[in-house]
């Protein structure tokens, strides 16, 4: 279990994570996805103890990782691939890694086998690694001690498409087997595959969080009437959120029963009413980002809304 409660890191004016909260439950796998810059690695860095923060708590299995008794053991991390000394062979990298938690060698062996890597490549200096095979021995050090928490940023960097399936496997299995997974990334359609819950960040602060089934079902109610204007305003006087589509008809944040009265308060013929269609989970992702990422920011790229 990860616990993280009104974290906050600021870097002079900037404050790359905002006021950040969440849990990750042991027994599945999260996702921590939100576009470049968005405080992801900041975040972990800070779950992880590397980085201080400026105010707020994590706390991994009770307690900040600190002061855990022997972290290493417990808490599996992947923050950098790219960060091993490159002139040391792979098996050496898990040798010290092994050396400094106190993990019996022979699951060196058994670890480098898990993650794909052979005796060959494992004997070859990590300079000469791809990123892939980084990412393999990033998650093998993560591993190595069996731990009861996994927190990986970007994981699947650089990975083939075999890789990212075998890394889907491979944390489904150790959430199944009740341990706690957070991983981040920016790539969507991994995240989909991966994960079974979502916290989504952008700009530093938390736009969504949950199941990804239930993110997706938030989609609302697609309502078409005999007078979409009244229906709207209606709807509006209500409280509820509602945008009059382009192609016709009505996308409304409530649930049908709730169009329906207010079509009945309105005294407006309701032709068409029905769950939205669930959108792809890039739907949800850029909607739920659009007022943080980076590329809808600026004035000249920015999509306004027409008022409805
Ligand atoms: N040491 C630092 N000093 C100043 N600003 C920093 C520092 N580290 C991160 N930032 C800023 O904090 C914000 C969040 O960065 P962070 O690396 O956490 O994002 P991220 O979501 O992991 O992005 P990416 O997907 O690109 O890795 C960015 O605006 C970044 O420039």
């Amino acid at each position: 279990m990860i616990t993280v409660e009104h974290l906050t890191k600021r870097y002079g004016p900037v404050a790359a994570v905002d006021d950040v909260s969440f849990t990750v439950e042991p027994g599945h796998v999260t996702g921590f996805l939100g576009p470049n810059g968005a405080g992801k690695s900041t975040t972990m860095r800070m779950i992880c103890g590397l980085t201080p923060a400026t105010s707020g708590s994590a706390r991994v299995l009770g307690v900040p990782y600190g002061a855990l008794a022997n972290p290493g053991r417990r808490v599996g991390v992947l923050l950098d691939a790219g960060a091993q000394h490159s002139g040391r062979t792979g098996r050496e990298v898990l040798t010290l890694a092994a050396l400094m938690t106190g993990v019996d060698r022979r699951r060196i062996d058994q670890t480098l086998d898990v993650v794909g890597l052979t005796s060959r490549e494992a004997a070859r200096r990590v300079g000469q690694y791809s990123l892939g095979m980084r990412q393999r021995l990033g998650l093998a050090a993560a591993l190595l001690a069996d731990p009861e928490v996994l927190i990986l940023d970007e994981p699947a960097n650089g990975l083939d498409p075999a890789g990212i399936r075998w890394m889907r496997d491979l944390l489904h299995d150790f959430a199944a087997r009740g341990g706690t997974v957070l991983l981040s990334s920016h790539l969507l359609l991994e995240i989909e595959q991966v994960a079974e819950r979502l916290v989504v960040i952008g700009h530093g602060r938390i736009v969504a969080q949950g199941r990804i089934d239930d993110l997706l079902r938030q989609a609302g109610t697609y309502a078409r009437s005999t007078d979409d204007v009244a229906l709207a305003a209606a709807l509006r006087q209500a409280g509820v959120g509602v945008e009059v589509l382009g192609t016709g008809g009505l996308a409304v944040e409530a649930e049908p029963l709730d169009v329906g009265h207010a079509a009945a308060s309105a005294g407006v013929v309701l032709a068409e009413l029905r769950p939205a269609e669930s959108r792809g989970l890039e739907d949800l992702f850029l909607e739920l980002t659009a007022d943080h990422a980076r590329e809808t920011s600026t004035p000249a790229n920015r999509s306004e809304k027409v008022p409805a």
